[in-house]
């Protein structure tokens, strides 16, 4: 799948998601975007909060377009990331939401359980996320609604 727009990215995750983050990491580059790792590094154990909104604020800042989310269920680290408004994380496990989370939610992060898919399924994941656009027309007031 090849992208139609190239996009700043950036990826974080606890200790739980740091090897899916670092392989989705060189995916997002060798399907043409741009990527920002804002860790953890290392499988030292760190709180998901503290990487849920270091990417949120990343985002919501303009450092990139849209994120990826890694930990153990992808559960924690979304929760986190959802508090910020204007962050829509979506949680997915299969590559139909996770386009469906660009085409009907506009969602602007991809979060992923390292402990729950493996990593094809995972890679998918993400180049159908950054390969489908928001559709708009009935889908964006039901966005807006969202804040
Ligand atoms: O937040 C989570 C659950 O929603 C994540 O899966 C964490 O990665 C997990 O809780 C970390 O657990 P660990 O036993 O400290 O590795």
């Amino acid at each position: 799948m090849q992208p139609t727009t190239s996009r700043r990215v950036a990826l974080a995750s606890d200790h739980a998601g740091v090897a899916l983050k670092d392989a989705l990491r060189d995916a997002v580059t060798a399907l043409g975007h741009t990527a920002l790792d804002l860790g953890t590094h290392g499988d030292a154990s760190v709180d998901y909060p503290d990487f849920g909104d270091k990417l949120a604020r990343a985002v919501l800042a303009g450092e990139a377009e849209l994120g990826v989310l890694v930990c153990g269920t992808g559960i924690g680290i979304s929760i986190a990331a959802n508090r910020h408004k204007g962050i829509r994380a979506a949680l997915c496990h299969d590559t139909t939401s996770a386009r469906l989370s660009r085409q009907h939610n506009d969602a602007n992060v991809l979060a992923l359980g390292a402990r729950m898919i493996g990593i094809e399924v995972a890679k998918d994941c993400l180049a159908a996320f950054l390969a489908t656009e928001f559709e708009g027309g009935r889908h964006a007031g039901r966005v807006n609604k969202l804040g």
